[in-house]
C-alpha cells in the first residue's frame, strides 16, 4: 500500500488515499481502546483528528498544546508503530496543535494560542540555482524541523544557563558575528541544549529571509548514508552547504564514525569559510570529546563555548513554575517544591513528572496536592529513593529552621532549637532502620528515652497544627529523595 503526496498516476486519488486512511485511524484507536482502557482512551485519544501525509510521515492533529504534549509524550511512540503496522509507508507521526480550518475532532474547540507550527521547513535561500536543486527528497533531508514549544519566551533562564542563553541570544540577533561562530554548547542530558538551539532556529525563521538546517549528528549520518547509496551526495553537500546557519545537536554521536565527521569537517569548514553560522551542541565540551578528531575538535572550539550548567534548586522551581502557570493548573508552592528537591538530574525529568501531575488533575478534576503527588509519581519517585543518613536528616531539618548543625547534639533546651531536634529524631526514627538508642547516641549521647519522648511529642503536634505537619511531612519527602 502506497500512500504519499506526489503526482504519481499509479498512487491513491485523493479521495481513495483519505478513505483508506480514515479506515487505518478506526482500527488503529479500536486497538488503542482495547489497551489503554475506555477511560484513558476518552481522556485524550478521542480528541485526535487526522492531519495530511507528508512522505513517510502522517500529521495527527490535537486542540491544544497541552493535549498536543500529553499524547506526544505518553502515546507518541506507540502511534508511530500502530500506524507504521497498518501503513508500512508511514514511519513517523508528527502530533500538531490544530489551527483555524484544520480538521478537529468533533465536538472540540482550538486552543485561543496555537503554538507555533512544531514544524518548519527550511527557507530555500535565494539563488539562480534554486530550479536546479534539489529534488523533493534530497530537500526533506535537510528540513528544519523545529518544536514550537522550544523558544526564547519558554525557556527560563538562572545562574547556571544564562550564559549559554545570552549566546544563543546574540546568534539568533546577529548571526556569524566574530567570535560567535560556531557557537558550541554543551552540558549534561535534558539542560536545554536542544531548546535554545530550536530557539535559535524559530526566531531566525520568524524574522525570515535567513535560510536554517536542524538536524541531530545522529540524522546527519543517516542523510549523509542515504545519499552514498543512493549516489546523491554531491546534492547532499551542495544542500548543507547553502544553508545560512547549519545546526548540528548531540555532536558526540559522531564519535567513532570517521566518515561522517570527515563530511561534516568539510562542511563546516565550506560554510564558516562563506560566513555561515554554525551551531554545535554535544554532552562534553570540545576538549573533552576524545573520540572526536583534533582538527574537528580544535576548530569546534575556535568560536564561542558555552557551558550550561547542572540546574540548581533555584532555577528548578523557576522552571516548574513558569510550566505549571502555563499549563493552567494551580500547583502548590510545597508540591513544586518537593518537585524540585526530589527531580534534580535534569530538567526533562521533572517536566515530565509535573506533566504527568497536570494530566491527572485534568483528568480527574482534583486538586494537586502533595498525597496526590505521592501517589501519581510513586514510580518516578522511588527510582529516586535511596538511604538516608542521620547526619543528612539532621542537616537537613537545621537548614530548614535556621539552626546550626552542631544544635541537633549541642546541650540548649530553649524550644528554638529544641523542637527542630526532636523533629530530627522523630524523621531518624521514620526514615532509618537504627534503633532509639543508636539515634540518641547522634544526638549528643541522649537516651533513648528521649527519642521516645522526641517522636510523641512530634506526632502531638502534627495531630494539632496542620502548618507544621505539613512541614515535616516535607522534609520528610525531601529527604527520601
Ligand atoms: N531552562 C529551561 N527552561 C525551560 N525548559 C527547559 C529548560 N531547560 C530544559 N528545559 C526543558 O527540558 C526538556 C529537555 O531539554 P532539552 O531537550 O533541550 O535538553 P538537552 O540538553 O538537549 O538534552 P539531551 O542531552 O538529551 O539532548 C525540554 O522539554 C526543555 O524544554
Amino acid at each position: 500500500m502506497t500512500i504519499g503526496v506526489d503526482d504519481d498516476e499509479s498512487a491513491f486519488s485523493h479521495v481513495d488515499e483519505a478513505k483508506a486512511l480514515e479506515k487505518s485511524w478506526v482500527r488503529i484507536c479500536s486497538r488503542l481502546k482495547g489497551e489503554v482502557g475506555d477511560v484513558e482512551y476518552h481522556a485524550w485519544l478521542t480528541k485526535i483528528a487526522l492531519g495530511p501525509v507528508d512522505g513517510d510521515e502522517i500529521t495527527l492533529l490535537l486542540p491544544t498544546r497541552f493535549l498536543r504534549d500529553w499524547v506526544r509524550s505518553q502515546y507518541g511512540d506507540r502511534l508511530s508503530e500502530l500506524w507504521n503496522q497498518e501503513v508500512a509507508s508511514i514511519r513517523r507521526v508528527e502530533l500538531q496543535v490544530a489551527r483555524p480550518g484544520d480538521p478537529v475532532a468533533p465536538g472540540l474547540q482550538l486552543d485561543e494560542s496555537p503554538a507555533l507550527s512544531a514544524q518548519q521547513n527550511i527557507v530555500p535561500p535565494e539563488s539562480d540555482e534554486s530550479s536546479s536543486r534539489p529534488a523533493p527528497e534530497a530537500k526533506s533531508d535537510i528540513a528544519a524541523i523545529l518544536d514550537g514549544r522550544f523558544t526564547f519566551d519558554t525557556f527560563v533562564v538562572g545562574k547556571p544557563n544564562e550564559f549559554a542563553y545570552a549566546c544563543a541570544r546574540r546568534v539568533a540577533e546577529k548571526p556569524s558575528s566574530v567570535g560567535f561562530n560556531p557557537l558550541f554548547l554543551y552540558g549534561g542530558v535534558g539542560l536545554g541544549k536542544t531548546h535554545l538551539m530550536h530557539s535559535i532556529g524559530a526566531e531566525l525563521l520568524q524574522r525570515g529571509n535567513v535560510s536554517v538546517a536542524y538536524m541531530s549528528a545522529e540524522k546527519f549520518m543517516y542523510r549523509f548514508i542515504a545519499a552514498i547509496r543512493s549516489q546523491s551526495t554531491m546534492e547532499f553537500k551542495e544542500q548543507l552547504r547553502s544553508v545560512d546557519v547549519l545546526m548540528i545537536d548531540d555532536l558526540q554521536f559522531l564519535i567513532g564514525k570517521d566518515n561522517t565527521q570527515e563530511e561534516f569537517f568539510h562542511t563546516f569548514n565550506a560554510l564558516v569559510d562563506a560566513g555561515r553560522q554554525i551551531i554545535v551542541s554535544a554532552d562534553k565540551s570540545p576538549s573533552d570529546l576524545s573520540g572526536l578528531e583534533d582538527r574537528l575538535r580544535t576548530r569546534l572550539g575556535c568560536g564561542m563555548v558555552a557551558d550550561i550548567h547542572a540546574t540548581t534548586f533555584e532555577l528548578r522551581i523557576s522552571i516548574l513554575e513558569s510550566k505549571a502557570a502555563a499549563s493552567g493548573v494551580i500547583v502548590p508552592t510545597k508540591v513544586l517544591e518537593f518537585l524540585a528537591h526530589k527531580i534534580t538530574s535534569n530538567v526533562r525529568e521533572l517536566e515530565g513528572a509535573l506533566n504527568r501531575l497536570i494530566a491527572h488533575a485534568n483528568l480527574f478534576g482534583r486538586p494537586v496536592t502533595l498525597e496526590a503527588t505521592q501517589d501519581v509519581l510513586h514510580d518516578i519517585l522511588k527510582a529516586h529513593d535511596r538511604r538516608v543518613t542521620i547526619e543528612e536528616i539532621q542537616k537537613k531539618v537545621a537548614e530548614h529552621w535556621n539552626i546550626r548543625l552542631t544544635d541537633m547534639s549541642s546541650a540548649r533546651r530553649a524550644r528554638v532549637v529544641a523542637r527542630p531536634r526532636q523533629v530530627a529524631m522523630y524523621l531518624a526514627k521514620q526514615l532509618t532502620s537504627r534503633s532509639l538508642p543508636e539515634i540518641g547516641r547522634k544526638f549528643g549521647n541522649r537516651d533513648h528515652t528521649t527519642v521516645m519522648h522526641a517522636v510523641s511529642r512530634v506526632e502531638e503536634i502534627m495531630a494539632c497544627d496542620a502548618a507544621f505537619a505539613e512541614d515535616v511531612e516535607l522534609l520528610r519527602r525531601m529527604l527520601e529523595s
